[in-house]
């Protein structure tokens, strides 16, 4: 679902974020992503969400290279990546319901099936009694459940988190990780990237861990045949 293959990104002539990094994600595979602060954990999502371009070495995401992606397709490509952020981007002024539909409404889904679309991701994340709420009347852990019913209204194939658990309390953070681990239990592949090495290390799962710009854990030797679990 994920392929990273020599991945150098600069940015500017001298500052190197990443360095020649290998690695491999299978559908349904659910992964950390860790390392120090400016290890270039943010920089490897945002290349996958198209946001940066390496400069050098091959992005493939489901099976297209999005090195030269013409800037046109960028949107359509992004419908196919859940994301969810730390301070989850609620808008304040509307409701959980009209949070979670926007995805929806931007991608022009008829406003019929909307409803029912929301609904079932609501459910997922057992939100479904507060629809009608505004996001500043639930806590934060609830909060952050209606990021992640919106990040999945349109069934994405890939799930990205940025530090999703930065806020919470551990039971909160362990009731977040449960809910990925459902999603990748149906087939989305999905990348966590945490500085929590307490939740990570609970979890058990595939790390993959940066340490200023090179994967000096769980990576693939080259082109992603070996990856280590
Ligand atoms: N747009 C940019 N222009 C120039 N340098 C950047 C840019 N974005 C990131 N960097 C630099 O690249 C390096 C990696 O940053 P990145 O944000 O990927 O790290 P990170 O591991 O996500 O850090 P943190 O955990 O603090 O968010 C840092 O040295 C950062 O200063």
């Amino acid at each position: 679902m994920i392929e990273f293959q020599q991945v150098t990104k600069r940015y500017g002539s001298d500052h190197t974020a990443l360095k020649q990094v290998n690695f491999h994600l299978d559908r349904g595979e659910l992964a950390f992503l860790t390392g120090h602060s400016g290890a270039g954990k943010s920089t490897l999502l945002k290349l996958i969400m198209l946001m940066e371009r390496p400069s050098a070495g091959q992005v493939v995401v489901g099976g297209q290279v999005l090195n030269n992606m013409p800037r046109r397709q960028v949107p359509y490509i992004r419908r196919h990546i859940g994301v969810v952020f730390q301070n989850h981007q609620l808008l304040f002024d509307r409701t959980v319901f009209d949070n979670v539909a926007l995805p929806l409404e931007v991608m022009g889904v008829p406003t019929r099936d909307i409803g029912r679309r929301v609904r079932a991701a609501l459910d997922k994340v057992g939100l479904l009694s507060k629809e009608k709420m505004n996001p500043m009347q639930l806590s934060g852990g609830e909060q952050q459940r209606v990021g992640i019913a919106r990040a999945v209204v349109n069934k994405p194939p890939l799930l990205l988190a940025d530090e999703p658990t930065g806020n919470l309390d551990p039971e909160l953070s362990a009731d977040i990780m449960h809910l990925f681990e459902q999603f990748s239990q149906v087939g989305v592949t999905v990348l966590i990237a945490s500085h929590d090495i307490s939740l990570i290390h609970d979890m058990g799962r595939r790390t993959l861990t940066l340490e200023h710009g090179r994967l000096v854990n769980g990576g693939s030797a080259l082109g992603g045949m070996a990856h280590g679990h």
